[in-house]
């Protein structure tokens, strides 16, 4: 589903990620775990098109994807979500997501349709999905960071990928919320037969649901494999997971 090969970003002489390679199966759940600065915004971002890499490639799907435009490569359907929440505060929760229905099917520049009658059905069904039904009419920016989240999700789903990129899903959740939303994740990556890549600072989160994780210090992925691999990793212990 995604291969990434020897990928390198330095930034003035600094090497943010150094040849970094992995891969991931089609409906598998990896984790990219590391202390801060150690490359994981700049991982996605060099994956998802926001920024060039210095050298080594990207496939989706056997394709050569490496510096494509973002736009190019969500429509390809490689779906992210941010660590800050991206949402636009001032529309209520459904139009939100019927926002991202319209924008995904380029209907934004529709001048004979009426944009609220657009994606009706969808985001009733997404909203219902992601349990927001009954907060569709309330503004986004007045709900609580856990849905905000949530409706980031949905912006994210209504681009119908086959990769979810996350980047900390469960920052700064409640633990109910925390758990709510590793079993949303679960179930909806299943239903959808989705491929998931998340970074995640919470290691309960990390080794509940990630299939495979990789440890990124200081740029480089020091590690990858199964949860109890990573965990018996005696460098991945002293560099990161120490008590874990
Ligand atoms: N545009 C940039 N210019 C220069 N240095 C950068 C740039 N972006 C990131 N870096 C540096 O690259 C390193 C990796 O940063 P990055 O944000 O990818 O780490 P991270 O693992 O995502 O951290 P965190 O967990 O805090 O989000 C850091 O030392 C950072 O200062």
């Amino acid at each position: 589903m995604l291969d990434v090969r020897d990928l390198k970003k330095s930034f003035a002489g600094f090497l943010a990620v150094s040849d970094v390679s992995f891969s991931l199966l089609p409906r598998s759940i990896m984790a990219i775990i590391g202390p801060n600065g150690a490359g994981k915004s700049t991982l996605f971002n060099l994956i998802t098109g926001h920024i060039q890499p210095t050298s080594g490639r990207v496939f989706h799907k056997g394709t050569d994807i490496t510096a494509a435009a973002p736009h190019r490569i969500c429509r390809r359907g490689i779906g992210r979500s941010f660590q800050h929440t991206n949402i636009f505060p001032g529309l209520t929760v459904f139009e939100c997501i019927q926002a991202a229905f319209i924008a995904h099917h380029r209907r934004g520049s529709d001048f004979w349709g009426r944009a609220e009658r657009l994606y009706r059905p969808e985001t009733e069904a997404l909203l219902e999905r992601l349990g927001l039904a009954d907060k569709a009419d309330l503004l986004a920016g007045a709900l609580s960071h856990g849905n905000q989240k949530q409706i980031e999700l949905g912006i994210a789903l209504a681009s119908d990928p086959d990769i979810l990129l996350l980047d900390e899903p469960t920052a700064g959740m409640s633990a109910t919320e925390t758990r709510e939303t590793i079993d949303l994740l679960r179930s909806i990556a299943e239903e959808r037969g989705l491929t998931l890549l998340f970074t995640e600072h919470d290691m309960e989160v990390v080794f509940s649901i990630a299939e495979r994780i990789g440890v990124l210090h200081q740029g480089r992925l020091i590690a990858q494999g199964k949860p109890d691999e990573i965990r018996a990793d005696a460098e991945v212990r002293r560099v990161y997971l120490g008590g874990h």
